[in-house]
């Protein structure tokens, strides 16, 4: 298992994204965690990288080690920024989850979000701008579902690792979920990892597609 070491390497800058900001390289290096063994992966700039596979073969626990919300070998790497270089807490904010499951810590929902967000984004999603004063606890599965990718953008991530992102929804609200994001991830230029079951979606939405089978990931031919 590796140390953390804390060094304070700035991200390496790239090229800029449609609103100037630079943008990164997600790589995975070696990565075990479970039965999964090894796993090499890098995912460019806006790219949308899917992973699929049996329940339980390891999809959210790779996410997870990714995230650096699980002990794991290897190590993965935003250019070449180690997610052992800084505390786990600020790797978390740049290479951020969004679980199936989401997690909230405040009543009110507006107490998660930034100051100003996006209300253009919650009308797309079929929210008014008083979903904010909403107390969490009202919340649909999914609303939650749909807030949480919200909250997600709305941090400015520098990689995005997407559970099952679409599971509580409807097919209408899929695809305008789906639509949004793929504007997002072009816009932003982050590069993302989406576990998904459903095929049709995964036609949609990916640049790659790998299955995990065993303790490897196999990349399925031609989605590339
Ligand atoms: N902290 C843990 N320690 C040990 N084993 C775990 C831990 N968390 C999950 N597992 C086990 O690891 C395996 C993979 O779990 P994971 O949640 O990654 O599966 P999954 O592919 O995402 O499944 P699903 O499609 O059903 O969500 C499962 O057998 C699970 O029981």
């Amino acid at each position: 298992m590796r140390k953390r070491i804390i060094t304070g390497i700035l991200a390496r800058k790239i090229r800029p994204n449609d609103s100037g900001a630079f943008v990164t390289t997600l790589k995975i290096e070696a990565l075990s965690i479970g039965a999964l063994a090894g796993v090499n992966l890098t995912v460019r700039a806006g790219e949308v990288v899917c992973i699929s596979g049996p329940s339980g073969s390891g999809k959210s626990r790779l996410l997870r080690a990714i995230a650096d919300l699980e002990p794991h070998d290897g190590c993965a790497y935003l250019d070449d920024v180690s997610q052992l270089s800084m505390p786990a807490s600020h790797w978390r904010r740049q290479a951020m989850m969004v679980p199936a499951d989401s997690q909230w810590w405040f009543e009110s929902v507006g107490e998660h979000f930034p100051e100003h967000c996006d209300l253009v984004a919650l009308e797309a999603f079929g929210f008014s701008n008083d979903v904010m004063d909403w107390t969490v606890d009202r919340l649909s599965s999914g609303e939650r579902q749909r807030l949480a990718l919200l909250r997600a953008m709305a941090r400015s991530p520098k990689a995005l690792l997407l559970d099952e992102p679409t599971a509580n929804l409807d097919e209408s609200m899929t695809r305008r979920v789906e639509a949004w994001l793929k504007a997002e991830i072009h816009k932003s230029q982050v590069p993302v990892i989406w576990v998904a079951h459903d095929h049709s979606q995964i036609e949609r939405v990916a640049d790659r597609h790998y299955v995990i089978a065993g303790t490897t990931l196999e990349q399925i031919d031609g989605s590339d």
